[in-house]
């Protein structure tokens, strides 16, 4: 490519400071472009101020519950513990304020300028930005603004709440009642049902977490409701109404009992945030649920902007808009044509139990390939073995019969995600069944199971 166009503000404005925004700034300005970027809300976006990081701070919180609750088998005495949710809240606040000055300092120390407010594309070269109504010109322009909570419409939804407010809550409700059963209500149940709340899951289908393997998915139903989460399947929303006393009650489309509530968190799933940005301007016209198309280098149907991340509708996370970023800058700024593989990108739903995934589902390979031969282990953690609980965890192996290699690797139990991170790299390898047999177990640990299905 295409450097420094003299007539333009600069090589490269970016719209969006999340993950992908950020890292293709950085980049960028690292091959030499002289870049901005504009962020309407916080440097560092979803993941890192109502996402991820947050999120997972809470799970740490939750689990605490847990630990706590089965100390005494462990000969521990514990007296006086209490929770308190402020607290907590305010503690994960100030790491994001923490983690927001860590990425506006890497945009500073990078040298690349940032805007902080909307930004709109005018034109294949020019955005405006809303607040100050400046305009301002770029060589290209990276669009990386991410998605947004949909939120279905039935009256009463202007009662609930989405991920963005629920880091933020006054009180620790007592009674929640979760719309969806992705990632994000998942994860939400399992903090608030750890943390001693009464949560109810309500979800259009009778599916939860669709795309992972059934066999986890059904491990993690069964877990949970043993922990004490409600499911209401095949229920749509009608209607929430706020009661006298504040309290909320929820109204569904299954014909059972309403459901009464302190809050309702909706997680229906996030759209690509592309409403108003004014890409209809630069020629392009938007996909079916509003994300933006490109082709495998980002780019769009204008050739003067790309898009990355969220935004794009592809992979939903955040090391995948990273990546894109990346691949990006340095492909039209450091001369270095780099593709990003969608192949075996690994995944985990941080539930309690978490659960992780790398690869095709049995499901999946069944479909694409004649001779799938599948291997499981269904263990009592030994973490577990002191206490009443019975869960068990769960691995499955998806090996095709035909070369032996492993085509997927699907993990519900404690520390999956952490183990799954290390066990993805075998299968973006290509190593077959034969290498985990060939491998010593580590004992005593729950990752051993992984070389020892037979
Ligand atoms: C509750 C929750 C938990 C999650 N947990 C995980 C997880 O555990 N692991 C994982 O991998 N992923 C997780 N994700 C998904 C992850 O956060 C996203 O995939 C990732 O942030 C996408 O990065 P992005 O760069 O595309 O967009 P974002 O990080 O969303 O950044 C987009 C930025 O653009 C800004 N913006 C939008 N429009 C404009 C405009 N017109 N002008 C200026 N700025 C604008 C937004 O304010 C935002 O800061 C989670 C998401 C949520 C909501
Ligand atoms: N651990 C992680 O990596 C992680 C965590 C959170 C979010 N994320 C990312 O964020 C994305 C969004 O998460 P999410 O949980 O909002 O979406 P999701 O797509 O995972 O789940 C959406 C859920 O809402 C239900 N639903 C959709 N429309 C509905 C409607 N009108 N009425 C009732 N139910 C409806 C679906 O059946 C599904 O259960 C995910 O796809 C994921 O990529 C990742």
């Amino acid at each position: 490519m295409t450097m420094a166009h003299s007539e333009y503000d600069y090589d490269l404005f970016v719209i969006g400071a999340g993950s992908g925004g950020v890292r293709a700034s950085r980049i960028a300005a690292g091959h030499g472009a002289r870049v901005a970027v504009a962020e309407e809300f916080r440097i560092g976006g979803t993941c890192v101020i109502r996402g991820c990081v947050p999120k997972k701070l809470l799970v740490y919180a939750s689990q605490f519950a847990d630990d706590l609750a089965h100390a005494s088998d462990y000969g521990w005495t514990i007296e006086g513990a209490r929770f308190d949710w402020p607290a907590l809240r305010d503690a994960v606040a100030r790491d994001v304020d923490r983690l927001n000055a860590a990425y506006t300092r890497t945009l500073d120390s990078n040298k690349v300028d940032h805007f902080l407010e909307r930004a709109e594309i005018t034109g294949p070269n020019s955005v405006r930005l809303k607040q100050s109504g400046r305009t301002i010109t770029a060589g290209t322009i990276l669009v990386a603004t991410g998605a947004w909570p949909v939120m279905p419409e039935f009256p009463g939804a202007e009662h609930c709440i989405t991920s963005n407010e629920v880091f933020h809550l006054e009180t620790l409700p007592s009674r929640v009642v979760v719309a969806g059963a992705g990632y994000i209500a998942m994860e939400f149940a399992g903090i608030f049902n750890a943390l001693g709340c009464d949560v109810t899951i309500v979800n259009r289908s009778a599916k939860i977490l669709r795309g992972y393997d059934t066999d986890l998915s059904d491990r993690l139903l069964a877990i949970t409701r043993a922990r004490g989460i409600a499911y209401r399947f095949d229920a749509s929303f009608e209607g929430v109404e706020k009661q006298e006393d504040g309290s909320l009650l929820v109204h569904l489309g299954d014909g059972g009992e309403p459901v009464p509530a302190d809050v309702v968190l909706v997680a229906t799933g996030r759209r690509p945030n592309t409403a108003g940005l004014g890409l209809e301007t630069a020629g392009i016209t938007l996909g079916a649920h509003g994300e933006i198309p490109v082709d495998s280098d980002g780019r769009t149907a204008c050739p003067t902007i790309f898009a990355v991340g969220d935004v794009t509708d592809r992979v939903q996370l955040t090391p995948v808009a990273i990546r894109e970023g990346h691949a990006f800058a340095d492909a039209r700024f450091g001369g270095k044509a780099t593709s990003v593989s969608y192949d075996a990108i690994p995944s985990a739903v941080f539930s309690q139990p978490p659960l992780a995934a790398v690869g095709l589902t049995e499901a999946e390979a069944r479909d694409r390939y004649e001779n799938v031969r599948v291997f499981t282990s269904d263990f009592r953690p030994m973490k577990n073995v002191f206490s009443e609980r019975i869960e068990r965890g769960y691995y499955k192996l998806v090996v095709d019969g035909a070369t032996d290699r492993i085509l997927g690797i699907h993990m519900i139990g404690p520390d999956a995600p952490e183990i799954l991170q290390a066990a993805a790299i075998a299968v973006k390898a290509g190593l077959t069944k034969a290498d985990f047999d060939a491998t010593v177990a580590l004992h005593p640990s729950m990752a051993e199971e992984l070389v020892l299905m037979r």
